[in-house]
């Protein structure tokens, strides 16, 4: 069994229905089970900011799914949910990221873990934060409440 770390974010529709939603059918896989929960954090569009609002939060999982597997069960709840890939950055009905799996470094075809860009994010550093402050983001070797509280005082030396 595998500890990791997954970021859940909506913009589209009912999307407080989106999360719970997305959250009923990762923990319908026997393969997955939901063992923490952020609360819901209500954030501004980050990157394309002409969009509306999200819903944010990070969950922790434990799994028997490789990350790979992890990742692609994440699209399927995605595609389930109806999600039309558009644009990059742009509006969605929901959007599953595997930011950490354990301690692993990986850098493959459709997969790059930890999140490439998760340490600049407050909408996942902030809920992270919440639920994880002590794990240790395996590139940087500062925990999450090292990179929250980076971030927040705008340090960009990671
Ligand atoms: N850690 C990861 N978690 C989720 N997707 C990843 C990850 N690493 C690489 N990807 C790839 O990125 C693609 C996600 O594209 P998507 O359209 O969701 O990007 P985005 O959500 O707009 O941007 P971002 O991934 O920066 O949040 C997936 O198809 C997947 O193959
Ligand atoms: N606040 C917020 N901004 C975003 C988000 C998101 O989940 N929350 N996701 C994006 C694409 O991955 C782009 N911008």
């Amino acid at each position: 069994m595998a500890i990791a770390y997954l970021g859940l974010g909506t913009n589209i529709g009912e999307r407080y229905k989106n999360l719970r939603n997305a959250i009923e059918l990762l923990a319908e896989n026997p393969d997955v089970t939901v063992r923490k929960e952020s609360q819901i954090y209500e954030t501004a569009p980050y990157g394309m900011t002409d969009q509306p609002d999200f819903l944010n939060m990070v969950i922790e999982v434990e799994t028997n799914l490789s990350p790979t597997n992890l990742l692609y069960f994440g699209l399927e709840i995605e595609e389930k949910l109806g999600r039309v890939r558009k644009e990059v950055w742009g509006p969605r009905i929901i959007d599953v990221d595997v930011l950490i799996y354990e301690d692993l470094e990986l850098n493959i075809d459709d997969l790059t873990v930890p999140h490439i860009e998760m340490h600049k994010r407050e909408f996942v550093l902030e809920p992270f934060n919440e639920i994880a402050p002590k794990v240790m983001h395996p590139t940087f070797k500062k925990t999450i409440q090292e990179l929250y509280k980076d971030l927040k005082r705008g340090v960009m030396d990671v």
